[in-house]
């Protein structure tokens, strides 16, 4: 029976749940996917890092107090000592999901890229490392035989990635604009029923939607680093942050919200991205009051959409959970499926 060790970097909401799901469904998805999942290794701001290559007893890790940290355990201290886990882990999966970094990246571009060199695949949901480094990654991973996939840093566990990539070959996708933003289509639609937004952005934090930094998701960077990724992967552009205009829905006042209640229109935060006449790619971030007949107005809460302008399909939108913890690590569950499949045609071409 093949099975793959995993390195979680990152031990908060999604990772988490991914442990979660590897703990309580593990011989259902070892018959359903024919291989076995063992986490071998934890890395954690808060906790320390833990290196174990007989596997983790996931149960005891989660009966830790919250206070306690790793150190002390076999294999375990109290700092995360992220590049030497990664190098030295037996893992032959690195799941990177720390905090994403907006402006650099960093510290993700460095661990996937460690990841990598020492020989292991890695999923992430970070979007950090995917819209300002996926094409060094990408080059990088083929370079080393090794396969890097992201399919939760979009929408996060539904496959638009996926569903772009592969789903949609053979059609020309000349424009993609959605809702990539569970916090602030949460936000606005609480603010639709009244409340503040702060109020409503702190129930999003508690939901396990929102970024470390929420003003991510507020101020539209969050959205722009997504925009940048569907830009590059489906459209074949090579655009990077500073080429997406970009506003948020701080934009939007109360008043705003009930004027277009009043004109049966919803405030939505836009990204999009098309090619204009001479073929360069457009990119904007951007709150748009949008008519109730317009196919993004009723996605509500966390939901996303993505449509996709084709030629010979015309408009295909997608619609999916867009944040939380359990539906983001599905989406790393998808990515070690997908590393899975692609190293067992490598093994199958060489033979
Ligand atoms: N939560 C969602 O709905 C969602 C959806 C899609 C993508 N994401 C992305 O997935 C990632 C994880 O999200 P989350 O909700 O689990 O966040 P989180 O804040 O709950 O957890 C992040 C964890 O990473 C740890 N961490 C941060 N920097 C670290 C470092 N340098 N070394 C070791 N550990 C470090 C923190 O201590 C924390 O426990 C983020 O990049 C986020 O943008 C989240
Ligand atoms: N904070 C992000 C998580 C998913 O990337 C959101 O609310 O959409």
């Amino acid at each position: 029976m093949n099975r793959h060790d995993i390195a979680l970097i990152g031990f908060g909401g999604v990772n988490r749940a991914l442990a979660q799901i590897i703990h309580e469904r593990a011989d259902e998805l070892t018959d359903q996917l024919g291989f076995a999942l063992r986490v071998v290794a934890i890395t954690d701001l808060r906790l320390g890092s833990l290196m174990q290559a007989d596997g983790i007893d996931l149960g005891e890790v989660f009966a830790m107090s919250p206070m306690d940290t790793f150190a002390g355990r076999p294999g375990g201290a109290a700092v995360p000592q992220n590049d030497f886990v990664i190098r030295n882990t037996t893992a032959d999966i690195v799941v990177e999901a720390t905090f994403t970094n907006p402006l650099d990246g960093e510290p993700a571009v460095s661990h996937v890229r460690a990841a990598i060199e020492s020989g292991k695949s890695v999923a992430t949901t970070n979007k950090g490392p995917v819209a300002l480094a996926g094409t060094e990654l990408n080059r990088l991973a083929a370079a080393h035989g090794v396969t890097f996939e992201y399919e939760g840093s979009v929408v996060s566990g539904t496959p638009i990635l996926r569903f772009a990539g592969e789903t949609l070959k053979g059609l020309r996708v000349n424009g993609v604009q959605g809702i990539l933003n569970g916090t602030s289509n949460y936000v606005l639609g609480q603010m639709e029923s009244g409340m503040t937004l702060d109020d409503a952005v702190a129930e999003a934090q508690a939901l396990g939607y929102a970024e470390a930094d929420p003003t991510a998701d507020i101020e539209g960077s969050d959205v722009q680093l997504k925009i940048v990724i569907l830009a590059n992967e489906i459209l074949g552009a090579q655009i990077t942050t500073a080429d997406v205009e970009r506003r948020g829905i701080s934009e939007v006042s109360a008043a705003d919200i009930i004027d277009a209640a009043a004109r049966g229109s919803r405030w939505k935060l836009i990204g999009s991205a098309s090619r204009d006449a001479d073929g360069n790619v457009v990119a904007t971030v951007e709150p748009v009051a949008l008519p109730s007949t317009h196919p993004l107005a009723s996605v509500s809460g966390p939901t996303n959409a993505v449509s996709f302008d084709t030629d010979l399909l015309g408009t295909v939108t997608v619609s999916g959970p867009g944040a939380g913890r359990m539906e983001t690590a599905y989406a790393l569950l998808s990515d070690i499926i997908a590393i899975d499949a692609h190293q067992r045609s490598m093994i199958g071409a060489s033979e």
